[in-house]
């Protein structure tokens, strides 16, 4: 049973300069629609979640207006960024109304988490004040000095590719984001900022598909996966199993 008022921030801010589309990544389209789109829905369509804030670049909030406008999107509000990322989730969290007490940060550039993975995610967090989604990670890591020569081996056992979404109480995400401001500190995630105050971060198992849409090979796909889960539900009752399916792996 979840009680408490769920506000969801997603930072939307960014340039995509690793996309190379010249323009914000958040507006280029799978299957026909705005990558931020996508994001938003997941999250209008949960019944868990009372408010939703888009932070968008200033240049951009005019085209996030219509994109919400034409969606129909009714718990969305709209607010500016910042710099960096982390500049940008706190400008979010400020922009919630004060009776969201919990908060989940999502990138704009993850459309791919299900709502079955994010109500599992909210089901196994409800105990903890801070958590965090993170797959294992499949390749052999190395730490690589800057002369291309190697340091170490990392125990891959012990590794884990962090995703969001991120979970905190308000108070302790808001006190994160207010001290690490005050001392210069920047993180390239939310729960990074309260392992440095030293607040335990507790991990959920992600998904292999929720990847974040950072480069060109990235959107390709992005698409391939939405398109299969379209063809996925299409065929779902007649019997027909994709060979996917039987190689998936969470
Ligand atoms: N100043 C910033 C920078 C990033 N983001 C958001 O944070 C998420 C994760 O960032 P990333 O994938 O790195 O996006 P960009 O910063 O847009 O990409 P790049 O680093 O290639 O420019 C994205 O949804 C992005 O829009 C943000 O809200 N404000
Ligand atoms: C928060 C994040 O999605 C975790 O993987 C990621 O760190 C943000 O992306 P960035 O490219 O480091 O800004």
């Amino acid at each position: 049973m979840r009680l408490a008022k769920l506000g969801i921030v997603i930072p939307a801010a960014g340039q995509g300069k690793r996309m190379g589309a010249g323009y914000n990544k958040q507006f280029l389209t799978l299957m026909g629609e705005p990558m931020l789109a996508h994001t938003v829905r997941l999250f209008e369509q949960s019944s868990y979640v009372s408010e939703i804030v888009v932070v968008g670049a200033e240049a951009d909030v005019p085209i996030i207006v219509e994109l919400v406008h034409h969606h129909k999107f009714d718990k969305v509000k709209i607010c500016k960024g910042g710099v960096q990322r982390q500049d940008s989730v706190r400008a979010g969290v400020q922009a919630l109304s004060s009776a969201i007490q919990r908060i989940v940060v999502h990138d704009g550039a993850r459309p791919l988490l299900t709502l079955e993975d994010f109500h599992r995610f909210l089901d196994e967090t409800e105990k903890f004040k801070a958590a965090i989604m993170a797959i294992p990670v499949k390749d052999t890591i190395k730490q690589v000095h800057e002369t291309g020569k190697v340091i170490a081996t990392l125990t891959r056992e012990r590794l884990r590719a962090v995703q969001t979404p991120q979970i905190f109480d308000r108070a302790i995400l808001a006190e994160a984001h207010y001290q690490a401001v005050s001392a210069g500190y920047y993180g390239t995630d939310d729960a990074s900022l309260l392992e440095w105050m030293g607040y335990p971060v507790q991990v959920i198992e992600g998904s292999q598909e929720n990847i974040k849409v950072t480069t060109p090979e990235d959107l390709w796909l992005a698409e391939r996966i939405l398109a299969m889960r379209e063809a996925r539900s299409s065929t779902r009752g007649v019997g027909c199993t994709m060979e996917y399916e039987t190689r998936s792996t969470r």
